[in-house]
């Protein structure tokens, strides 16, 4: 099956805003700094506002030739034609997904802190899979803890890409990018105090020299 691949690099998720202005300047900021993937994850917005957002968000990501991944919602991705779909253990199947998918959008699957859901996300189709939390998590406090040598397992045994994710700040990346992991998602770092444009910059300049 041939699907297409997640960039190497910030992997920039949406903050829960329903203020759709305000979260459309922030991304843009972050995606002009050199973010190469954007999911769009809104726990706060209604089925309405969800489609409103995503729409949106799929034009700036088209403009910045960055693929566009739905959180949870797979008729919303179908729906926007967007470039993939992260889906989490209560999601939905990822098998189903990716029939609905197709072979080419992306498809991600969150791991948690465990190497055996990752083989079976990959066996069932996923383009990527994440594990997290990384840290402490702001945005997500309760999310299990991932330790570092499952990033160092994953990236060592997996075929697909690892995407690590939770409290990921550009002071505390460098041990999972020195155990090999290609893509670090974040939400608070990119947008908790303010100059998101700043912010993602510090992220990409990680990817620069590595
Ligand atoms: C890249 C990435 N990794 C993990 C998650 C978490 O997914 P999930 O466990 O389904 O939790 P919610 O994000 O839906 O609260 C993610 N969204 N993206
Ligand atoms: C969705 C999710 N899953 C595990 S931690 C997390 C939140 C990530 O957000 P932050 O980068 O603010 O910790
Ligand atoms: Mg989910």
């Amino acid at each position: 099956m041939s699907t297409a691949s997640l960039p190497r690099g910030l992997y920039a998720i949406t903050p829960d805003w329903t203020d759709t202005d305000r979260l459309l300047t922030a991304v843009e900021q972050v995606l002009a700094a050199g973010a190469v993937v954007l999911q769009y994850r809104n726990k706060l917005a209604d089925a309405g506002l969800r489609l409103q957002q995503a729409q949106a968000l799929q034009a700036r990501c088209r403009h910045h030739h960055v693929p566009l991944i739905i959180n949870d919602h797979l008729e919303l991705a179908l729906a926007i034609d967007a470039d993939g779909l992260h889906l989490g253990g209560d999601d939905g199947e990822l098998a189903a997904a990716r029939r609905a998918l197709g072979p080419q959008r992306l498809l991600g699957a969150s791991c948690y802190n465990q190497l055996a859901l990752a083989q079976s996300a990959q066996a069932a189709g996923a383009s990527y899979v994440a594990f997290g939390a990384a840290y402490v998590s702001a945005t997500k406090p309760l999310a299990v803890q991932a330790p570092l040598a499952l990033y160092q397992a994953a990236c060592a045994q997996l075929a697909c890409p690892v995407v690590a994710i939770g409290g990921i700040t550009p002071f505390n990346a460098g041990p999972l990018l020195a155990a090999g992991v290609p893509s670090l998602a974040v939400i608070g770092g990119l947008y908790e105090g303010g100059q998101p444009a700043e912010r993602a910059a510090a992220y990409t300049a990680l990817f620069e020299h590595s």
